[in-house]
Protein backbone atom coordinates (compact mmCIF):
# COMPACT_ATOMS: atom_id res chain seq x y z
CA UNK A 1 0.00 0.00 0.00
CA UNK A 2 1.24 4.08 -0.10
CA UNK A 3 -0.82 6.17 1.99
CA UNK A 4 -3.04 8.37 -0.03
CA UNK A 5 -3.76 5.94 -2.92
CA UNK A 6 -6.91 4.47 -2.96
CA UNK A 7 -6.21 1.05 -4.54
CA UNK A 8 -7.63 -0.71 -7.59
CA UNK A 9 -8.50 -4.30 -8.00
CA UNK A 10 -8.66 -5.24 -11.37
CA UNK A 11 -9.71 -8.37 -13.08
CA UNK A 12 -8.76 -9.16 -16.16
CA UNK A 13 -10.75 -12.35 -17.65
CA UNK A 14 -8.36 -12.45 -21.08
CA UNK A 15 -9.91 -14.86 -23.44
CA UNK A 16 -12.07 -16.33 -21.20
CA UNK A 17 -16.10 -16.10 -20.41
CA UNK A 18 -19.47 -16.09 -22.45
CA UNK A 19 -23.03 -14.45 -21.43
CA UNK A 20 -23.18 -17.14 -18.94
CA UNK A 21 -20.08 -15.51 -16.69
CA UNK A 22 -22.23 -12.29 -16.70
CA UNK A 23 -23.52 -13.91 -13.84
CA UNK A 24 -20.72 -14.34 -11.58
CA UNK A 25 -20.08 -10.42 -12.89
CA UNK A 26 -22.98 -9.23 -11.38
CA UNK A 27 -22.46 -10.95 -7.90
CA UNK A 28 -19.28 -9.11 -8.03
CA UNK A 29 -20.90 -5.68 -9.01
CA UNK A 30 -23.30 -6.46 -5.81
CA UNK A 31 -20.17 -7.77 -3.36
CA UNK A 32 -18.74 -4.27 -3.94
CA UNK A 33 -21.98 -2.43 -3.32
CA UNK A 34 -21.52 -4.30 -0.11
CA UNK A 35 -19.19 -1.95 1.47
CA UNK A 36 -15.88 -3.13 -0.37
CA UNK A 37 -15.94 0.11 -1.96
CA UNK A 38 -15.17 1.59 0.90
CA UNK A 39 -11.88 0.46 0.98
CA UNK A 40 -10.82 0.04 -3.00
CA UNK A 41 -12.10 0.91 -6.53
CA UNK A 42 -12.59 -1.99 -9.11
CA UNK A 43 -12.79 -3.05 -12.54
CA UNK A 44 -13.34 -6.07 -14.49
CA UNK A 45 -11.24 -6.10 -17.88
CA UNK A 46 -13.64 -8.40 -19.98
CA UNK A 47 -13.21 -9.87 -23.91
CA UNK A 48 -14.79 -7.48 -26.26
CA UNK A 49 -17.25 -9.51 -26.98
CA UNK A 50 -19.04 -9.31 -23.59
CA UNK A 51 -17.83 -5.62 -22.99
CA UNK A 52 -21.30 -3.55 -23.50
CA UNK A 53 -23.46 -6.40 -21.75
CA UNK A 54 -21.04 -5.79 -18.97
CA UNK A 55 -21.19 -2.44 -18.82
CA UNK A 56 -25.03 -2.78 -18.43
CA UNK A 57 -24.60 -5.11 -15.75
CA UNK A 58 -22.08 -3.27 -13.81
CA UNK A 59 -24.33 0.17 -14.42
CA UNK A 60 -25.61 0.13 -10.84
CA UNK A 61 -22.76 -1.16 -9.20
CA UNK A 62 -19.52 0.74 -8.07
CA UNK A 63 -17.53 -1.86 -10.27
CA UNK A 64 -16.25 -0.26 -13.65
CA UNK A 65 -15.70 -2.36 -16.99
CA UNK A 66 -12.62 -2.40 -19.05
CA UNK A 67 -10.79 -3.58 -22.45
CA UNK A 68 -8.07 -6.00 -22.39
CA UNK A 69 -5.99 -4.05 -25.47
CA UNK A 70 -6.97 -1.36 -28.16
CA UNK A 71 -5.19 -0.24 -31.46
CA UNK A 72 -3.19 2.67 -31.54
CA UNK A 73 -5.32 3.74 -34.05
CA UNK A 74 -9.12 5.22 -33.99
CA UNK A 75 -10.13 3.33 -36.70
CA UNK A 76 -9.16 2.07 -40.29
CA UNK A 77 -7.99 -1.20 -42.19
CA UNK A 78 -7.42 -3.54 -39.16
CA UNK A 79 -9.23 -6.76 -39.52
CA UNK A 80 -9.78 -8.24 -36.38
CA UNK A 81 -8.80 -5.14 -34.15
CA UNK A 82 -10.98 -2.89 -31.54
CA UNK A 83 -9.90 1.11 -31.56
CA UNK A 84 -10.07 2.71 -27.63
CA UNK A 85 -12.71 4.76 -29.31
CA UNK A 86 -14.80 1.57 -29.94
CA UNK A 87 -14.11 0.29 -26.32
CA UNK A 88 -14.79 3.24 -25.41
CA UNK A 89 -18.45 3.38 -27.01
CA UNK A 90 -19.23 0.02 -25.65
CA UNK A 91 -18.69 1.01 -21.84
CA UNK A 92 -15.05 0.68 -20.90
CA UNK A 93 -13.38 3.03 -18.51
CA UNK A 94 -9.96 1.69 -18.73
CA UNK A 95 -7.86 -0.47 -21.33
CA UNK A 96 -5.10 -3.06 -20.26
CA UNK A 97 -2.02 -2.45 -23.02
CA UNK A 98 0.79 -4.28 -23.26
CA UNK A 99 -0.21 -7.36 -21.30
CA UNK A 100 3.09 -10.17 -21.58
CA UNK A 101 0.61 -12.24 -23.21
CA UNK A 102 0.07 -9.26 -26.02
CA UNK A 103 3.52 -8.86 -26.00
CA UNK A 104 4.42 -12.78 -26.61
CA UNK A 105 1.31 -14.13 -28.60
CA UNK A 106 1.74 -10.49 -31.26
CA UNK A 107 4.84 -9.53 -30.98
CA UNK A 108 4.11 -6.21 -29.06
CA UNK A 109 7.30 -3.89 -28.20
CA UNK A 110 7.35 -1.30 -25.77
CA UNK A 111 7.28 1.39 -28.59
CA UNK A 112 3.71 -0.26 -29.57
CA UNK A 113 2.79 -0.05 -25.96
CA UNK A 114 3.31 3.59 -25.51
CA UNK A 115 1.25 4.02 -28.37
CA UNK A 116 -1.35 1.92 -27.36
CA UNK A 117 -1.13 4.32 -24.12
CA UNK A 118 -1.74 7.61 -25.95
CA UNK A 119 -4.24 6.05 -27.83
CA UNK A 120 -6.11 5.54 -24.79
CA UNK A 121 -5.68 8.47 -23.94
CA UNK A 122 -7.12 9.74 -27.16
CA UNK A 123 -10.79 7.77 -26.64
CA UNK A 124 -10.89 8.85 -22.91
CA UNK A 125 -9.61 5.81 -21.04
CA UNK A 126 -6.98 5.00 -18.43
CA UNK A 127 -4.24 2.90 -19.34
CA UNK A 128 -2.90 0.48 -17.88
CA UNK A 129 0.82 -0.65 -18.77
CA UNK A 130 2.04 -3.87 -18.05
CA UNK A 131 5.69 -4.59 -17.27
CA UNK A 132 7.46 -7.57 -15.76
CA UNK A 133 10.44 -9.63 -16.85
CA UNK A 134 10.51 -13.30 -17.46
CA UNK A 135 11.93 -16.65 -15.97
CA UNK A 136 15.05 -16.43 -17.60
CA UNK A 137 15.46 -12.63 -17.07
CA UNK A 138 14.75 -12.96 -13.89
CA UNK A 139 17.22 -16.16 -13.25
CA UNK A 140 20.13 -13.91 -15.26
CA UNK A 141 19.45 -11.31 -12.31
CA UNK A 142 18.36 -8.67 -14.67
CA UNK A 143 14.69 -8.26 -13.11
CA UNK A 144 15.37 -4.36 -12.15
CA UNK A 145 17.25 -3.60 -15.93
CA UNK A 146 14.09 -5.03 -17.75
CA UNK A 147 11.93 -2.84 -15.51
CA UNK A 148 13.96 0.28 -16.38
CA UNK A 149 13.91 -0.72 -20.07
CA UNK A 150 10.08 -1.04 -20.06
CA UNK A 151 9.33 1.97 -17.97
CA UNK A 152 11.11 3.70 -20.29
CA UNK A 153 9.95 2.35 -23.69
CA UNK A 154 6.32 2.03 -22.42
CA UNK A 155 5.20 4.38 -20.14
CA UNK A 156 5.04 8.00 -21.73
CA UNK A 157 5.79 11.09 -20.31
CA UNK A 158 2.65 12.07 -20.54
CA UNK A 159 1.04 9.26 -18.01
CA UNK A 160 -0.63 11.02 -14.53
CA UNK A 161 -2.00 9.10 -11.75
CA UNK A 162 -5.76 9.92 -13.23
CA UNK A 163 -4.83 8.65 -16.57
CA UNK A 164 -2.78 5.49 -16.49
CA UNK A 165 -1.69 2.82 -13.96
CA UNK A 166 1.26 0.34 -14.11
CA UNK A 167 0.94 -3.17 -13.86
CA UNK A 168 4.18 -5.60 -12.75
CA UNK A 169 3.39 -8.75 -13.42
CA UNK A 170 6.12 -11.11 -13.93
CA UNK A 171 5.25 -13.24 -16.39
CA UNK A 172 6.98 -16.49 -14.88
CA UNK A 173 4.10 -15.92 -12.00
CA UNK A 174 1.41 -15.46 -14.31
CA UNK A 175 -1.47 -18.34 -14.25
CA UNK A 176 1.70 -20.68 -12.41
CA UNK A 177 0.92 -20.43 -9.02
CA UNK A 178 4.08 -19.23 -7.85
CA UNK A 179 4.58 -15.56 -6.65
CA UNK A 180 7.54 -13.78 -5.83
CA UNK A 181 8.33 -13.34 -2.54
CA UNK A 182 7.45 -10.25 -0.25
CA UNK A 183 10.52 -8.51 -0.03
CA UNK A 184 11.00 -9.49 -4.01
CA UNK A 185 7.80 -7.44 -4.60
CA UNK A 186 8.66 -4.68 -2.58
CA UNK A 187 11.92 -4.18 -4.65
CA UNK A 188 10.53 -4.02 -7.47
CA UNK A 189 7.94 -1.89 -6.94
CA UNK A 190 10.32 0.69 -5.26
CA UNK A 191 12.11 -0.12 -8.67
CA UNK A 192 9.17 0.91 -11.04
CA UNK A 193 8.58 3.96 -8.46
CA UNK A 194 11.79 5.05 -8.94
CA UNK A 195 12.18 4.74 -12.42
CA UNK A 196 8.57 6.59 -12.92
CA UNK A 197 9.78 9.25 -11.64
CA UNK A 198 12.70 9.63 -13.99
CA UNK A 199 10.19 9.20 -17.12
CA UNK A 200 6.73 11.24 -15.63
CA UNK A 201 8.42 13.61 -12.25
CA UNK A 202 8.67 12.70 -8.79
CA UNK A 203 5.36 14.16 -7.79
CA UNK A 204 3.03 12.45 -10.43
CA UNK A 205 5.41 9.10 -9.66
CA UNK A 206 4.71 9.22 -6.04
CA UNK A 207 1.08 9.14 -6.65
CA UNK A 208 0.55 6.61 -9.15
CA UNK A 209 -1.01 3.64 -8.96
CA UNK A 210 1.62 0.19 -9.06
CA UNK A 211 -0.63 -3.36 -9.28
CA UNK A 212 0.81 -6.57 -8.35
CA UNK A 213 -0.33 -9.10 -10.87
CA UNK A 214 0.74 -12.83 -10.80
CA UNK A 215 -1.18 -15.64 -9.29
CA UNK A 216 -2.82 -13.60 -6.70
CA UNK A 217 -5.70 -15.58 -4.92
CA UNK A 218 -7.12 -14.51 -1.48
CA UNK A 219 -5.18 -16.72 0.15
CA UNK A 220 -2.15 -15.12 -0.76
CA UNK A 221 -3.82 -11.26 -1.02
CA UNK A 222 -2.91 -9.84 2.56
CA UNK A 223 0.56 -10.52 2.40
CA UNK A 224 0.98 -9.18 -1.59
CA UNK A 225 -1.33 -6.17 -1.28
CA UNK A 226 0.01 -5.10 1.95
CA UNK A 227 3.93 -4.63 0.62
CA UNK A 228 4.83 -1.12 0.26
CA UNK A 229 4.30 0.35 -3.55
CA UNK A 230 1.80 -2.07 -3.73
CA UNK A 231 -1.42 -0.58 -4.80
CA UNK A 232 -3.54 -2.98 -5.71
CA UNK A 233 -3.96 -6.36 -8.15
CA UNK A 234 -4.19 -7.04 -11.29
CA UNK A 235 -5.87 -10.56 -11.21
CA UNK A 236 -6.28 -13.32 -14.05
CA UNK A 237 -7.82 -16.80 -12.88
CA UNK A 238 -9.11 -15.66 -10.08
CA UNK A 239 -10.98 -12.88 -11.21
CA UNK A 240 -13.35 -15.50 -13.22
CA UNK A 241 -15.22 -16.29 -9.29
CA UNK A 242 -17.14 -13.86 -7.86
CA UNK A 243 -16.02 -15.21 -4.63
CA UNK A 244 -12.45 -15.34 -5.50
CA UNK A 245 -12.18 -11.76 -6.96
CA UNK A 246 -13.96 -10.32 -4.07
CA UNK A 247 -11.87 -12.40 -1.18
CA UNK A 248 -9.21 -10.87 -2.84
CA UNK A 249 -10.86 -6.97 -2.32
CA UNK A 250 -11.61 -8.65 0.88
CA UNK A 251 -8.10 -8.39 2.27
CA UNK A 252 -8.11 -4.23 2.13
CA UNK A 253 -10.66 -5.01 5.10
CA UNK A 254 -8.29 -6.50 7.59
CA UNK A 255 -5.38 -4.17 6.22
O1 LIG B 1 -1.94 -12.01 -16.12
C1 LIG B 1 -2.56 -11.78 -15.09
C2 LIG B 1 -3.49 -10.65 -14.99
O2 LIG B 1 -3.35 -9.77 -16.07
C3 LIG B 1 -2.41 -12.66 -13.91
O3 LIG B 1 -3.01 -13.86 -14.19
P1 LIG B 1 -3.22 -14.95 -13.00
O4 LIG B 1 -3.86 -14.18 -11.86
O5 LIG B 1 -4.12 -15.97 -13.59
O6 LIG B 1 -1.87 -15.44 -12.64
Amino acid sequence: MTPGIRPLVAGNWKMNGTSVSLNELRAIGHGFLGGLDSETEALVCVPATLLARAAEVLSSTPVRPGGQDCHAEQSGAHTGDISGEMLKDAGATHVIVGHSERRADHGETDAIVHAKAEAAWRAGLVAIICIGETRDQRDDGETLSVLSRQVAGSVPAAATPSNAIVAYEPVWAIGTGLTPTALDVAKAHAHIRAELAATIGFEAAGKMRILYGGSVKPSNAVELLGVDNVDGALVGGASLKAADFLGIAEAYLSM
